[in-house]
């Protein structure tokens, strides 16, 4: 696409250029995770080799240059999704830990018979599970906005849905298995009517587009580092300032603590309260880097080179009576992913022939198991996109979808 210069970024991935019996990789599976650039790995190598050392101040200069490294990185990855300022980002391993940390810090605590919880009919599991546990051990009811047949959220079923009794409404911004992109703000404006708050799942948002938290009105925004050109073990949770200094911590221990007797201890500022003992510094080195990079991209440009991809495997899926696409089939009201089945090929198996090719897809359930039984399908297979991706590269794919066709004609 003209967004971006895919040939150029290519070059900060050596790892593209591995080969598997001769034939180059071509990586599609980045809503799994996506490749590290080598500024992301040669920042994170750079901590060990030159200022490792534990922080929260020690009395040396180690420490307190790994302080400052960790502290502003917090700084940088709250500027990315326009949080104001460390306070209202926590770092946490990923989002699954973010959406238990809420869970368990204000859900186990606040919640109780009589309230309600509002999923997605398409919430990964990290959030359907996590709620839908919450709702069993404090009696709260959890409730599923529908997905209509075209992989939309049902609006007008939203509205009805979401009441004076809801307390939580946690949704995707884009759907790591339909690609939706969901109408987040509206649904913040219907949560905030009922005195209820909202939980945005960005993991499939933060990597791929422009997002700004204040806009949308999240009470709390997740999203994880791995799939952002980061590392693994670190991810953000955005939390509205007042919220999460009203809110028990999640994890007891040092650090999260500035005064402790034998009878109680006091909790420490934010976003500190939430990140009980040695945090993940490294993997928080190695995000802002990340996030740096993506910004010298350019985050608009990144959506517009993902739509242009989608846009491009939709059309060249569009040529075949046998590929199933799931989700919309406009590219600009999806994310750069596209799930699918080939008639007559378990994905398991397709993905094990694209496999023989070189291709790396996600084939399964991508941890949203409900949305299948409500699609019919035991599974599907999946294409996602990044920056580094081509178009020649789903010509790829699309080459050893008609080698599976042919091996099972
Ligand atoms: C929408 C969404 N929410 C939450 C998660 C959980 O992220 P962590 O694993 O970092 O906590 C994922 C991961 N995506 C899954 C993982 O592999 N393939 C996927 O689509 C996701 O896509």
């Amino acid at each position: 696409s003209d967004a971006l210069d895919a040939a150029r970024i290519r070059e900060d991935f050596p790892i593209l250029e591995r080969e598997f019996d001769g034939e180059q990789v071509v990586y599609l599976d980045n809503g799994a995770t996506t490749q590290k650039p080598n500024q992301v790995i040669d920042a994170i190598a750079d901590y060990y080799r030159n200022y490792n050392a534990n922080v929260h101040r020690g009395i040396h200069h180690l420490s307190q240059e790994a302080s400052i490294a960790y502290e502003e990185a917090h700084d940088t990855v709250a500027e990315f999704v326009g949080a104001d300022g460390r306070e209202e980002m926590v770092f946490t391993k990923n989002t699954t830990e973010a959406e238990n940390l809420v869970a368990y810090a204000w859900g186990l605590n606040e919640l109780g018979p009589g309230d309600e919880i509002v999923l997605t009919e398409m919430e990964h599991h990290a959030s359907l599970v996590t709620w839908q546990q919450i709702g069993q051990r404090t009696g709260a009811d959890v409730k599923y906005i529908p997905v209509t047949e075209d992989g939309y959220l049902d609006m007008d079923a939203a509205a009805e849905m979401i009441t004076d009794d809801t307390e939580m409404v946690s949704v995707l911004h884009v759907s790591n298995t339909l690609g939706t992109v969901n109408p987040v703000s509206e649904l913040a404006d219907i949560a905030h009517n009922h005195d209820s708050y909202i939980f945005v799942d960005g993991a499939q948002a933060v990597p791929n587009r422009p997002v700004d938290v204040k806009d949308i009105d999240a009470d709390f925004y997740a999203f994880s580092g791995h799939k952002m050109a980061g590392p693994t073990g670190v991810g953000g949770l955005y939390g509205k300032r007042e919220i999460l200094e009203a809110m028990e911590p999640f994890q007891y221990g040092g650090d999260m603590i500035t005064k402790v007797t034998f009878e109680e201890a006091k909790w420490n500022d934010l976003p500190w309260k939430f990140e009980a003992g040695t945090p993940v510094i490294a993997q928080g080195i190695g995000l802002a880097e990340a996030v740096e990079y993506l910004e010298d991209i350019g985050m608009d440009a990144i959506r517009r080179h993902e739509e242009a991809l989608a846009e491009y495997a939709l059309d060249r899926m569009a040529e075949f009576d046998d590929i199933e696409i799931y989700g919309p089939t406009d590219p600009t009201d999806r994310g750069g992913l596209v799930a699918f089945n080939l008639d007559g090929v378990h994905a398991h198996d397709l993905a094990s022939i694209m496999n023989d090719h070189a291709v790396a897809i996600r084939a399964g359930d991508h941890c949203t198991q409900p949305l299948h039984d409500k699609l019919g399908v035991a599974a599907s297979a999946r294409a996602s996109f990044y920056v580094y991706n081509t178009t020649d590269e789903i010509d790829a794919l699309m080459d050893a979808i008609d080698s599976a066709r042919q091996l099972f004609a």
